[in-house]
């Protein structure tokens, strides 16, 4: 495709400002020599925010913190509900403090409606639909729908989610035309894809640096200026197009490299080697960096977001979907290893450990682990699933959990620190009462 491609209309060559291709979040009070003065922005005093989940929050909590008047949106009443009486809980700890904070308490609302403000920022899920891996833009569609009565000149709407490439040309714009507002021209709209990792998003929100595509320069320095009240990290302006490549083409590169390492893993097992040292030593290698083999890819990102590009463009995507399908079959892998436990045990009890998509956070979604214990269960055993930071599983002590269940095979799927820590302390426990523990994990995938 080239720029004159009119699917890219409205947007220009990548605007960077620093001397690097970057420049440090609104930092840049005035023109350099010889450069024309560039027209002041509207100040942002009210930011919307379309969709309050595990991106959306986040990013509301910080900016009413730093004085913002802040409106979350969401569908779901019971969280909107949640937000406004401070009795949300979430799983990071200064995540909680900021829900918790007078600043938050005094500048976010929430409402399951918009209302006008002069930045929207549009965070809602994008899923796939199954079983034909096309993505489901319909919740997109719904929030740009919602934000379409509030929307006037001068406002700023900005994209968070991931979105499959050319769907802020052929989704975004048009919804905005129908609003009456020629985007670029009467309402600016940008594309900054969170990057955020699950397990440590404060300090990423804070400090990673920001792609900021743009439908034109003044929409991409209105963004910045949205993130400027806490952004330590640096921004980089690029148009619409490959703001949404750029997400798309990292998530991408780590789930093959994930798919890589788990394909080693799959040659280890047939010759009888533990591949996590293999990678381990190749690993010293100055210019060799192989990710963990594990149980499988889950999460809201990695799984999805690869089909993004097979969607746009089939005939280039062999090495990607092939690696999909790698992860894919992890967890298929990982339950057989269980079933060659449990065979020649007669009704055995099996307490599973780890519900999470992966270490140390809370979230289920496309859990490996959950897709194990659900073949498991299938076949007729008994599975009792724990997880410590699940609350629907959730414990207070391992050893209680033990003595309760009286399991003959423990099963570690998810290495969450403190699991590992107790498997550890009461191991001695456990050989003494006769109990197996298999311990999967990132980096132990197959060879219990
Ligand atoms: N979870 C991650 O690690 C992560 C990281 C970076 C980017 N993303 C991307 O960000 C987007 C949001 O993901 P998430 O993890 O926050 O999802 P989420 O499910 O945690 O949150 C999305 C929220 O949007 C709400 N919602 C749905 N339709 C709505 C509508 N029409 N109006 C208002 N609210 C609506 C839902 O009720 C939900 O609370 C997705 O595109 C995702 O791919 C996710
Ligand atoms: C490029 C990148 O970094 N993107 C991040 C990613 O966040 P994530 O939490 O989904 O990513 P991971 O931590 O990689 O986990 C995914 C799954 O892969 C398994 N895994 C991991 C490493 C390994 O060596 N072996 C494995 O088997 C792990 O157990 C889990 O199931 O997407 C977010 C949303 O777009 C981004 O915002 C965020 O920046």
């Amino acid at each position: 495709m080239t720029s004159s491609d009119p699917r890219r209309d409205g947007a220009v060559d990548s605007a960077r400002s620093g001397d690097d291709g970057c420049e440090p979040a609104g930092t840049r009070d005035g023109p350099g020599p010889g450069e024309p003065e560039a027209p002041a922005l509207e100040p942002i005093e009210k930011v919307v925010v379309v969709g309050t989940g595990f991106v959306g929050l986040p990013l509301a909590l910080l900016l009413a913190d730093r004085g913002k008047r802040v409106v979350g949106v969401d569908i779901d009443s019971n969280l909107v509900r949640a937000i406004n009486e401070g009795t949300l809980h979430v799983d990071e700890a200064e995540l909680q403090a900021l829900l918790e904070s007078d600043a938050v308490e005094r500048n976010l609302e929430a409402r399951t409606e918009p209302t006008d403000g002069d930045a929207f920022v549009v965070s809602v899920p994008t899923p796939l639909t199954e079983p034909t891996k096309s993505p489901d833009l319909s919740a997109l569609e719904a929030a740009l729908d919602s934000i379409r009565p509030h929307l006037e000149p001068g406002d700023l709407v900005n994209v968070e989610s991931t979105v499959p490439p050319l769907t802020c040309a052929e989704t975004v714009v048009p919804a905005l035309e129908a609003a009456g507002l020629e985007p670029g021209a009467e309402i600016q709209l940008a594309h900054s894809p969170e990057r955020i990792l699950p397990g440590d998003v404060f300090a990423e929100l804070v400090t990673n640096d920001r792609i900021i595509g743009g439908i034109d320069e003044r929409s991409r320095r209105r963004a910045a200026a949205l993130y400027e009240p806490f952004l330590e990290g640096r921004v980089y302006y690029t148009d619409l197009l490959s703001a949404e490549l750029c997400k798309l083409v990292e998530n991408t590169y780590r789930d093959v490299n994930v798919a890589l390492a788990n394909e080693f893993a799959l040659i280890g097992e047939e010759l009888d080697v533990d591949m996590s040292e293999v990678i381990d030593l190749a690993n010293y290698h100055p210019r060799v960096d192989i990710l963990q083999p594990g149980i499988g890819v889950g999460g809201h990102c990695l799984p999805i977001d690869p089909w993004f590009l097979n969607e746009v463009d089939p005939e280039h995507t062999n090495l990607i979907t092939t690696a999909r399908r790698i992860n894919d079959k992890m967890p298929a892998v990982a339950a057989r290893k269980v079933r060659r436990t449990l065979a020649p045990l007669a009704d055995p009890t099996v307490v599973a450990l780890g519900a999470a998509y992966k270490p140390n956070v809370d979230d289920r979604r496309n859990s490996p682990a959950e897709r194990i214990v659900a073949d498991l269960r299938a076949d007729g055993y008994r599975v009792r699933h724990y997880d410590r930071h699940v609350d629907a599983l959730a414990y207070d002590e391992l050893r209680a959990v033990l003595e309760r269940e009286s399991p003959d095979v423990v099963v570690q799927f998810v290495p969450h620190e403190e699991t590992v820590a107790a498997l550890a302390e009461h191991r001695a426990w456990l050989d003494d009462a006769g109990i197996e523990l298999l311990q999967f994990g990132v980096g132990n995938p197959i060879e219990p």
